[in-house]
């Protein structure tokens, strides 16, 4: 399996599920049968595969875009001349997403061949290292016997987990090749230790054209998908409105909202996960952030049936510092990028999700989702996203919201990058050309452009009517 084909090669009942899904009748009714299969074989492929951009967003409260592509293509160059790295980049900026820079390879696209010896690194290590990074000791399994410093190593990803750790021999368990390196680290230093740390071998060429931007311009420069920072842009937060972000974890929506907000006004942002949750705000005093506040807790549970609106909250309750629950109608703007099946993700060596797991989320997702129109004052701006394929949790999600809340309408979204929402899940032609999807699409297939070539991603935004 030195190429994986398909992410549930091992997990035929996820494929059937994904293809009931996502292949329905109308869909084969729009596109034909032949097309179907075909989109669904390169959508199989495609999953497998990294993508071949990368974005990175600027922090435009420390830099312009203009002076961060300039310090960036400066860095990848040094990394050239200085040996250090063989892929050349260029770096431009997003015709249409002006915090975007867009980092492409501009070296040949010739195939990348295995050095002798092998070392063997956890699945998430391989895909962290597809997408640009080193390998560091916690993610190796395997490495040759008598491995020393600066020696030429191939990195192969255990694509289902079935490599020991310390592992001596060749492994012979379905493995992908994901790049050539060098040891900086010797086995003895990798395994001899109760936890290891520290960069075990820096990659010098992937089989897949990312650059290696771990620890540059950190202060100013995040590694983050397209249709995520879309995202942040959708919504359109202004400096002054009261934000909240439902799921904020790792939140790099979170920083990207205050970044558009001037780090004026307020962003609550909370995430059930207790460390996830410390973590963000770690990361947000760091970056000196002044109005984000977060909260562990159950977004679920984050309403108190009460009086509505801000006025009674603030000045009865809180005297300006948000504090939980919260009364019904209090935030101008709400970001639902709700837990999902997350199938949209790349690349995915290998997906071991059962059936029952995948059916679970639309529950959470109205569950959250009502937590969310409940908490929007009127006139206020909602945007659901997923990162995941499925018309369950997409289209089908929007369609049972629009007929649950009536009092919420689908808004354009700027900017529009993506394509359209997909057939099959109970909306209008009119509705679905108001969402945005990224990744294959049934009609269209692959494309070779940033906004295609990126993860699997769904938005869609809601205005609640003034009633
Ligand atoms: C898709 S991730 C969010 C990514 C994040 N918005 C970002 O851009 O970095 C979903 C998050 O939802 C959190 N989550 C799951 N169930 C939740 C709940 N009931 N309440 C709050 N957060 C929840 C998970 O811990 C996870 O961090």
């Amino acid at each position: 399996m030195e190429n994986a084909i398909s992410p549930f090669q091992k997990n035929p009942e996820l494929k059937k599920s994904l293809w009931e899904d996502l292949i329905n009748c109308k869909v084969i009714e729009k596109v034909g049968e032949q097309k179907a299969q075909k989109y669904f074989n390169d959508l199989e492929l495609w999953l497998c595969q990294a993508p071949h951009f990368t974005t990175v967003r600027v922090n435009t409260l420390e830099t312009t875009t203009l002076q961060a592509k300039e310090d960036l293509r400066e860095i990848l160059d040094k990394q050239i001349s200085s040996g250090e790295r063989t892929d050349k980049f260029t770096v431009d900026i997003h015709p249409h997403v002006p915090d975007l820079l867009i980092v492409s390879s501009a070296s040949d696209n010739e195939a990348v061949h295995p050095w002798r010896r092998e070392l063997i690194v956890g699945a998430l290590c391989g895909v962290a290292v597809l997408r640009g990074a080193d390998v560091y000791a916690p993610g190796v399994m395997g490495a040759p016997l008598n491995l020393i410093q600066g020696e030429k190593v191939s990195v192969f990803a255990d694509v289902n987990g079935m490599c020991k750790r310390g592992l001596t021999k060749v492994f012979t368990g379905d493995k992908v090749f994901v790049g050539n390196g060098i040891s900086v680290m010797s086995r003895q230093d990798i395994f001899n230790v109760s936890s290891p740390s520290g960069l075990a071998v820096r990659i010098v060429k992937r089989i897949c054209p990312s650059p290696s931007l771990n620890g540059i311009m950190e202060e100013r420069l995040f590694l983050q998908n397209l249709p995520s920072v879309v995202c942040c842009h959708v919504l359109n937060p202004q400096p002054g409105d009261w934000v909240l972000d439902m799921c904020a974890a790792p939140g790099g929506k979170t920083t990207h909202l205050a970044v558009l907000m001037k780090n004026k006004g307020t962003i609550v942002a909370l995430d059930k996960s207790k460390y996830k949750i410390q973590r963000l705000s770690e990361n947000i005093q760091r970056q000196k952030f002044s109005n984000v506040f977060t909260f562990a807790c159950d977004s679920s549970k984050a309403l108190e049936c009460g009086k509505t609106g801000f006025d009674a909250y603030i000045t009865k309750k809180t005297g300006g510092v948000p504090k939980l629950p919260f009364p019904p109608e209090l935030f101008d703007c709400i970001l639902l990028d709700a837990p999902c099946s997350a199938l949209g993700q790349r690349p995915q060596f290998t997906n071991s999700m059962s059936t029952k797991e995948l059916c679970s989320f639309p529950s959470l997702q109205k569950k959250l989702f009502k937590t969310a129109v409940s908490l929007l004052k009127k006139t206020g701006k909602l945007v659901y996203s997923t990162c995941t394929l499925t018309i369950a949790e997409n289209e089908r999600l929007v369609s049972w919201a629009l007929d649950t809340f009536p009092s919420l309408a689908l808004e354009k979204q700027e900017p529009h990058l993506g394509y359209q929402g997909l057939i099959g899940g109970g909306l209008s032609e009119e509705q679905r050309l108001k969402l945005q999807r990224f990744g294959i699409s049934p009609q269209d297939g692959f494309e070779n452009s940033v906004e295609r070539d990126t993860i699997g991603f769904f938005i869609a935004k809601f205005c609640k009517c003034d009633v």
